[in-house]
């Protein structure tokens, strides 16, 4: 029987972020997977997703130029665009095989179980490792409702040769409404079924709102407060029933109401893990019930959002607290996160809500779309909220805008690090930007009455 240092089940982000370094480190350790090298990321989520992304921000950007001296008339071209995303994608898993087994991490191709606590069996082949670090992250969840073989999920979208007139989307959350945003800019008839009255839980709500609304002038429909409860093939079309009985007849199901985690197949009863219907049990070292398993990535039950920079995050600091290198609790900085939708919502620490909630903090909105900057590219609908403690520091923000993504990260430090006004006088950006107004405008918000 082959026997490693540490035996990674798993490949994706959570795993060769840690398996790398601790190769270098002179460990032994091998990296089991069941389908493509790199996991969810990199074939089916961030990556993919981004390039698909990519002419929908130009096209938005655009059109918020309408009238401004930009009249251009885009066509997206979804079988062209595909192929360009595809012949991005498609290599990365060979290119990262190759980088492990380069580094001298053994790939082994295959469904891992675990026999007991200390043999994983990979394709009935036994093999045993001094360490063992769970990182099988998670898949769509399906509803159990007649019809469900005929949806799809973000998995298939992804690859979609040819895209549908009509699709519809099940569920509100991340995947949806990134993929609706897709969908529509693309010409597409999208409707969205949603349980709740709104879309992005967890979002600022009013920001959720404002999208929603954006998004119905964009044609998309929503029907909220309604589930999914059937799909029926009928005559080249595909008609969805929901519980409050409207029939919705689409060439496309795409059904995204949560991921669940892949904890299933992995005999963690034979090794005795701990774990919830949410995912694998932790403590503060990322180790399980068992005191040599280990696991890291959204297959953890944490309250951690389950991005990949999390995943990576904590994939790293096992392989310091594996070599020895650390000895202390997983501290988590403020996680930054962001909805790719059109336009994006993004926040990092304390939201608006948790800080009315709490008390001891002030919450300041900001008019981003009325400066200059933002009004000179028509995104005048930007806003940002932040949030300051009782010390004048950042705690907190959510933003609203086509460049959410890069000023929730300009703000990312300020947030992690407790930065001040002050310490921004003492970095020059380049110019224009924002980065280089953020002193003026952190002054500026907490000099704004309540
Ligand atoms: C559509 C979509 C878009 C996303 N976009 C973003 C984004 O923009 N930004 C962001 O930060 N996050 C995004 N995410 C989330 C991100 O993809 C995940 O947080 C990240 O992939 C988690 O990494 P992981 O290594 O924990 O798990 P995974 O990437 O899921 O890797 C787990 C691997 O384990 C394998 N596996 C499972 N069971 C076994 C077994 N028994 N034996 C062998 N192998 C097994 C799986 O095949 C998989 O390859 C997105 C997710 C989706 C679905
Ligand atoms: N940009 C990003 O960082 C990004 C992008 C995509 C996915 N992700 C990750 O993937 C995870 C999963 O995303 P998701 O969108 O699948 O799940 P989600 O949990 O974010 O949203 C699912 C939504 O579906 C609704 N729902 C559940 N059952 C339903 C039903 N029967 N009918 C109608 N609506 C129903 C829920 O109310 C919820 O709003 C995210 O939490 C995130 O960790 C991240």
């Amino acid at each position: 029987m082959s026997t490693f240092d540490v035996l990674f089940i798993g490949s994706g982000q959570a795993a060769w972020n840690a398996a790398l370094p601790l190769a270098a480190a002179g460990q032994k350790v091998a990296i089991a997977e069941r389908h493509k090298i790199a996991g969810v990321c990199t074939n089916y989520g961030c990556d993919p997703k981004i390039v698909l992304d990519g002419p929908v921000k130009v096209m938005e950007d655009a059109q918020l130029y309408a009238g401004k001296g930009l009249s251009s008339q885009f066509a997206l071209n979804w079988s062209e665009l595909m192929a360009h995303k595809n012949s991005i994608i498609d290599p990365l898993p060979g290119m990262l095989e190759q980088m492990l087994e380069k580094a001298g991490v053994t790939v082994l191709h295959g469904e891992a179980r675990f026999a007991d606590p200390h043999t994983v069996e990979i394709d009935g082949q036994p093999y045993s490792a001094e360490k063992i670090v769970i990182a099988s992250g998670q898949r769509p969840a399906m509803p159990d409702i007649p019809g469900k073989e005929l949806m799809k999920t973000s998995d298939d979208f992804l690859y979609l040769p040819e895209l549908p007139k009509r699709i519809a989307f099940i569920g509100a959350g991340y995947v949806s409404m990134e993929l609706a945003s897709i969908a529509s800019k693309a010409g597409r008839e999208v409707t969205v079924v949603q349980t709740s009255d709104r879309v992005l839980n967890g979002f600022h709500p009013p920001y959720a709102d404002k999208l929603a609304e954006k998004m119905k002038s964009d044609g998309v429909s929503f029907r909220f407060g309604d589930r999914a409860a059937s799909v029926e093939q009928g005559e080249g079309e595909l008609l969805l029933t929901t519980e409050k009985g409207r029939k919705i007849p689409v060439d496309l199901v795409v059904n995204a109401t949560g991921r669940i985690p892949n904890t299933d197949s992995l005999g963690l009863e034979a090794a005795g893990v701990e774990h919830t219907r949410k995912g694998i049990v932790v403590d503060e070292y990322l180790r399980t019930s068992q005191p040599h398993i280990y696991a890291s990535g959204d297959v953890l039950d944490k309250k951690q959002p389950r991005l990949t920079p999390t995943a990576v995050f904590e994939a790293k600091y096992l392989a310091a607290s594996l070599t020895g290198a650390v000895d202390r609790p997983i501290q988590y900085p403020p996680i930054a996160t962001i909805a790719f939708t059109v336009p994006r919502i993004a926040q990092i620490g304390v939201t608006p809500e948790e800080a009315e909630q709490s008390g001891g903090y002030a919450v300041k909105p900001v008019k981003l779309g009325e400066q200059w900057d933002f009004v000179g590219r028509g995104d005048t609908e930007a806003h940002l909220t932040l949030v300051f403690d009782n010390e004048g520091r950042l705690a907190g923000a959510a933003a609203y805008s086509m460049e959410a993504l890069e000023i929730i990260n300009a703000l990312t430090p300020f947030i992690a690090l407790k930065l001040k006004a002050e310490q921004a006088d003492q970095l020059i950006y380049a110019f224009p930007s924002f980065e280089s107004t953020i002193a003026g405008l952190l002054r500026q918000a907490q000099d704004q009455g309540e």
